[in-house]
This record gives structure tokens, sequence and C-alpha cells, in this order.
């Protein structure tokens, strides 16, 4: 069992702070500790006063709960004043706890208590410790008038800004990830018709429980899909006011927030959807697409990474044409122009290829388009984009192409996820001897290079692998 902290205040009507964190880390089996920064009198939607907890008191809360109850993460929410800082930064310089820690800079409540009035400089002394803060958009003006680059001189890692591009979409709230030397990204999620409290908090909390098993990118994702998972299934409210009551894992991708390079303003139009690819051998040549059309094969990608100008296009050209002939669903991987150009089935492109193609322009030309997925956030890129299919994988180590692998429990978890939505296939290091456990995920399609290109005899094992999709 894991064991999570709460540096926070308590909120007497027990809908915030502590109170939210300790919901969500008990929801998620951890054990709770809750180190008090505050004690707040405050309801629903009225805030009287806040009391301040001692210097002396928050050591020996930190002190006496290393010796028995190590954390496994951090959570932080109100901080009081700068003694605080200087308490919690110390403590942390000494004991170099390496665990994630995300924080919540709350300046007040939606109650209307205002909680501390901390500038960066004040916070400074704690700012490198943090994996991660969650400000929501007025925090992030106070904290550095919108600049980032501020914040990352001070020696904070990453920000995740809340809400903050609220009145420029219409379907969405969009929140904005920051990361050092990385490029933004937006994550939106459909705007919900349900006046929450503590949402910030039970945030923040989700993202450090997600960071105990996931990278940043894909624990943010999924603190989405679980927060949206319970505003949605929240029917408790008080005075029109709807507090969180379970959180779980969302296995629904509704849930799940649209991820992308730029802002959406809406949602967007839908690819048409490919029919189930079943054996989707990925190939070199011309000559390899003439004999696999022969073969029987019915989805196939030309995937040339040594030809150029001229003559790559020759070989686009001829593999449609074949493809056509022998009604093939064609995939061209990366080369989207080409694709347009010569009216391919498809386009199979990577998470680097769609942040340069034209996506609007091959959704225009009426072509398909397939999108490789290596984790929860990017396939919450891809759905961004709702795409004809989704391709996961590198299943297996493979040595094919340098890829991460991500292994048969994921593609499992996944495709319980998208097969709803898409058609999918797995890739990577597939063939005779892992097939059938592949299959067994039900994700219905696989896409293989060496499996046919490497075999001893092709065709024999292209007909022995075309046996196991009934299409
Ligand atoms: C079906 C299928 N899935 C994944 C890939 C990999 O595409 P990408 O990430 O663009 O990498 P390259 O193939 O361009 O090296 C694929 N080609 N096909
Ligand atoms: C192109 C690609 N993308 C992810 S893994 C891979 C290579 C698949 O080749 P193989 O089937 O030989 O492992
Ligand atoms: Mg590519």
């Amino acid at each position: 069992m894991k064991t999570i902290w709460t540096i926070a205040a308590l909120d007497s009507a027990g809908i915030s702070g502590i109170s939210a964190d300790t919901k969500v880390f008990n929801a998620f089996d951890c054990i709770t500790c809750n180190i008090a920064t505050a004690v707040t009198a405050q309801s629903v939607d009225q805030s009287v006063s806040l009391q301040k907890i001692n210097a002396q008191i928050l050591k020996d809360q930190l002190n006496v709960l290393l010796k028995k109850h190590k954390p496994d993460a951090i959570k932080m929410g109100v901080l009081v004043d700068v003694e605080q800082v200087n308490v919690i930064a110390g403590f942390l310089a000494q004991h170099q706890l390496n665990v994630p820690i995300v924080y919540d800079p709350v300046l007040s409540a939606s109650s209307g208590l205002s909680f501390n009035q901390l500038s960066l400089q004040d916070l400074k002394p704690l700012l490198k410790f943090f994996t991660i803060i969650t400000p929501n958009y007025d925090e992030f003006e106070w904290l550095c008038h919108k600049n980032i680059e501020q914040l990352f001189q001070t020696g904070v890692k990453a920000v995740y800004v809340k809400g903050g591009h609220h009145d420029v979409s219409q379907d969405y709230i969009v929140d904005q990830l920051c990361i050092k030397s990385e490029p933004d990204l937006y994550f939106h999620n459909i705007k919900q018709a349900k006046k929450v409290r503590a949402t910030g908090c039970s945030f923040s909390s989700l993202l450090a429980v997600f960071l105990l098993e996931y990278p940043i990118n894909d624990a943010i994702t999924m603190a989405n899909a679980s927060l949206q998972k319970s505003i949605k299934d929240t029917h408790v409210s008080i005075d029109g006011f709807y507090i969180l009551k379970q959180f779980s894992k969302s296995e629904d991708l509704n849930d799940f927030p649209d991820v992308s390079h730029h802002v959406l303003n809406k949602q967007q139009i839908p690819f048409e959807l490919c029919e189930p690819l079943g054996l989707y051998p990925v190939v070199d040549s011309v000559k390899w697409i003439k004999t696999l059309a022969g073969w029987g094969v019915k989805t196939l990608q030309i995937r040339i990474k040594d030809q150029a100008g001229e003559q790559l296009e020759q070989s686009i050209k001829q593999c449609v044409e074949i493809c056509h002939k022998h009604n093939i669903q064609f995939f061209v991987n990366d080369y989207w122009e080409l694709a347009i150009k010569y009216q391919a089935y498809g386009v199979h492109l990577g998470q680097e290829d769609i942040q340069i193609a034209d996506i609007e322009a091959i959704r225009k030309a009426g072509v398909k388009i397939g999108i490789s997925t290596h984790g929860e956030m990017e396939f919450c890129i891809a759905k961004s984009i709702k795409p004809s299919y989704i391709a996961i994988g590198a299943i297996f180590p493979t040595n094919t192409k340098e890829v991460q692998v991500v292994g048969l429990d994921n593609l499992n978890k996944w495709v319980t996820i998208l097969k709803v939505h898409y058609p999918l296939c797995a890739i990577g290091g597939i063939g005779f001897n892992n097939i059938e456990t592949v299959l067994k995920s039900n994700v219905g399609s696989v896409a293989l290079v060496s499996a046919i290109c490497s075999a001893d005899n092709p065709e024999l094992a292209t007909q022995k692998l075309l046996s196991y999709f009934n299409l």
C-alpha cells in the first residue's frame, strides 16, 4: 500500500483541502497522512476565518510522520505564509525524499476565503522541489503574470494551468501543460453543466495518485479522466453546489480529455472509420505491395525511409494503383501530401508526424488516417483528431525500429478503453510465437514487418497469418 501526504488546510465543511485529498487517496487504496497548515471556518458558500498552524506544530507533524509513514508522494495545498514555506523547504532539503510532489498554489477558496498573498519570491525556496504545480488561471496570473519563463527560472519544472483558456473554446474547458524545454500541450475537457466544489484540490490529489504509477503526461491524462467521471457521477449537491464523492480510474473514452498541441475551439469532425484492418503488413517497396496484393492481403502500408523526390512519388503512385485494383485498404506512411495527391485510401502518421501534418487538408481530401500511440496521453492526442484507426505499439521488442515497448498488459487495458470507438491494430515484435496472445486482447488487427518480410517462406507465412483473421 502506498502512502500519500497531504500538506493542506482543514475545511470545516469537509469539502476541500485535507478532506478532499483524503477522499481521493482513500478511493485509490492509499494510506493518507494529514499535515495541517491551517484550520478554516467555512461552509459550502461562506467563509468566516482561518487560523494558521504554528511553525513548531507543522515541523512536528512532518518529523513524526517521517519515521513510520514515509511518503510515496506528496500533495501540497494551502500554505499560509513565508514561515511555513521555509519550514517545509527546510524539511524537504534535509530529507531527500525523491518522491513526486504536486503543489496546488491555492490563494483563496471558492467560498471566498483568502488563504495567503504569497508571491513567487516568497515561494522560491520550495519551488525546485515540486514535480509539478497546478495553478488555476488567476493563480497563474498572480504568480508570474502569465510569464511562464519567470516560473521556470525559479526552478519549477512543470506547470499545469487549469481553465487557462476557458473563454476560447465553445465545447471545452482548456488547460495548458508547460514543461521546461518541451512544446506546450492543451488538455480539453468537455464542459459539464454542474457547479462543482473542490475540483482543483481533487485534481491535484488525483495527479499525486497517478504519478505513483504513470509518467507525468499520462498521469495528467488519467487525473483528468478520473475527475470528469467523478463530476459526471456526482448527484450530491448542497444549495446547488455539487460535491465529489467517488473517485476511480475511468475506462470510458468519453471521460478522457482531447489533447492537442494547439487550442481546439470545438470538437473535430470525425474521419471516416476504416473497415476492420485484419492482417496488416507494413512493407518498404512496390514489389512487396504487388506480391502481397496477389496473395490476398486486404490491408497494406508502404513505409519508405530511403527514397525521396521523383522516385518516392512514383513508388507511392504505383502502390495506389495496385491496391486500388485489388480493393485493398492502402495506407501511406509519413507522406500525407503524396497520399492526398494520389488519393490513397489513407495515411499512417506517428506522434511527431501529426505535429507537422495538415490534418484538415487530409480530412478535406477524404483520405483516412491512422495514428501511432504508446500511452494514455498519446491516445488522447489521437482521439482529438477522431482518426480512422489507432495503432498501439510496440507491443514487444523489435529489431525493425527503435521504439518504446508498451507490453501486453497495456495492450489489454487500452483495447478495453478504445475498442468501443475505433478500429485498432497492434504492432511491434509480433509473429507466430505471440500472435494468439495479442489477438486475445480483442485488438482485432496486427501490423507487422519482419514476420512476413524476413520469413523463410513469405507466402506460406502470409497464408498462415491470414488464417488468424476471419474477414
Ligand atoms: C500500423 C502502424 N503502426 C505504427 C507505425 C509507426 O508509425 P510512426 O510512429 O510514424 O513511425 P514510422 O513508421 O514512421 O517509423 C506504423 N508505421 N504503422
Ligand atoms: C514501424 C513500427 N512501429 C512500431 S513497431 C514497428 C516495427 C514493426 O516491425 P516488426 O513487425 O518487424 O516488429
Ligand atoms: Mg512516421
